[in-house]
């Protein structure tokens, strides 16, 4: 593919027009082998000359890798709880899964809609999920943001081990304790999201894509990873459990790339450009044009090429959708067709992402609910037969 490229375009194009394609899980596939260990994995964490892609791969491996003996052993919809061992309080756990509910609703409108069309089992797993996600982030976004030390953060991690040992600090982490004792979750994406807030705080530019990518990995990646042992694989679904979690994340680094390209001048307004300065560059762009905020041809597009990307990231993850066991697609499908639409409203804001927010209005959202819903009903397809395990 490279070197067809290499022939028909210039050298930096074709550089340019190769970054701008998700590296599939099949291509990755031919880098790794399934020896692959949790070392390993820390290994490629310290080690800088490994691709973000490579690492965030092996935590994609790792996670998949939880689930698929289970799926083979018992066909299990993963989606369904285990049963507990009767000490538990369920009063207080109930009201602790209320409480996040409310939280959900408060922060995230479209996001708690999506989540009623779930069961209820899975829906209150997604809250709890969904809140600790949300309080993490408050430590970096919120009001006490500037009094927050690496040692807070060490003390969050803590707190975070704790609640997957079963000893929750207060009533949310106890209903996310509840939910990583009765879904196969994995604490690995969790960790990984605190460490993408530590980057968060030391870091305000991007060199490449690859240090984007694995930026939206730590931030938005990981929940597509959290996500999917709750929402549950179709029992009759041969895909490979690898390439459903890879649909996964796909899904997050879609939603992060719409996130940071609807934010851009939000952001630059707090000092931070979440783009890729080697293509700012290459499209003779600088922070500058980026500070002043004006639209011009070279912006234009610049933003072309990534949009353009974050819609192959959203083309990737609708290859897993319809692997999911049918309660959670229309949910899914929901979000992903919402988000994506932002992607249209900054084009039809003629790319104009400094001063004006882009949004999908309440028509259009109620639109996608049935062609969301439509989609839902195709299941686990064929062509995922030709897909081995
Ligand atoms: C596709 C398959 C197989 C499974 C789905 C797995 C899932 C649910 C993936 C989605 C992951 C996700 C929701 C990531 C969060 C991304 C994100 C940018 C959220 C934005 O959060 P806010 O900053 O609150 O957004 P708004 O400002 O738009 O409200």
């Amino acid at each position: 593919m490279s070197a067809i490229l290499w022939v028909v375009c210039p050298k930096e194009n074709a550089q340019s027009l190769l970054s701008l394609i998700p590296r599939n899980g099949r291509r990755r596939r031919c880098k790794f082998n399934s020896r692959l260990s949790l070392s390993a994995y820390s290994n490629a964490i310290v080690n800088p000359s490994r691709s973000s892609e490579e690492r965030v791969y092996e935590v994609v491996l790792k996670q998949a890798a939880l689930v698929r003996e289970l799926r083979k052993e018992s066909a299990l919809d993963l989606g369904k709880p285990i049963e507990t061992d009767g000490t538990t309080d369920w009063n207080l756990l109930n009201e602790a899964y209320e409480r996040c509910g409310e939280v959900c609703a408060e922060y995230a409108k479209t996001f708690y809609l999506g989540t009623l069309l779930m069961t209820p089992e899975r829906r209150r797993a997604i809250w709890a999920i969904y809140v600790w996600c949300r309080r993490t982030d408050e430590l970096v976004d919120g009001p006490n943001a500037s009094h927050i030390t690496p040692k807070a953060m060490e003390r969050w991690e803590k707190r975070l081990t704790d609640l997957f040992e079963g000893r929750p600090y207060d009533m949310y982490d106890a209903a996310l304790s509840d939910t990583v004792s009765k879904f196969p979750v994995d604490v690995q994406p969790f960790k990984d999201m605190i460490e993408g807030m530590r980057l968060d705080l030391r870091k305000s530019r991007y060199d490449n894509f690859d240090e984007l990518y694995l930026y939206c990995y730590y931030v938005a990646g990981t929940v597509g990873l959290m996500s999917v042992p709750v929402m549950g694989i179709a029992p009759e679904s041969k895909a490979s459990t690898e390439s459903i979690y890879n649909a996964a994340l796909a899904l997050g680094i879609a939603n992060q790339l719409t996130n940071i390209l609807r934010d851009v001048g939000e952001d630059a307004r707090r000092g931070r450009i979440y783009l890729p300065q080697d293509e700012l560059a290459r499209s003779g762009l600088s922070d500058e044009d980026i500070f002043r905020g004006k639209v011009t041809d070279k912006w234009r597009s610049f933003m072309k090429g990534q949009i353009k990307r974050a819609r192959m990231f959203f083309d990737e993850a609708e290859k897993g959708v319809a692997e999911l066991s049918s309660a959670s697609r229309w949910p899914v499908w929901a979000s992903l067709l919402l988000y994506r639409q932002i992607l249209d409203a900054i084009e039809a804001n003629d790319y104009n992402n400094f001063t004006k927010r882009a949004y999908v209005g309440k028509a259009k959202k109620l639109v996608s609910l049935p062609a969301a819903y439509g989609r839902a009903l195709l299941g686990p397809s064929k062509l995922a037969e030709l897909v081995k395990r």
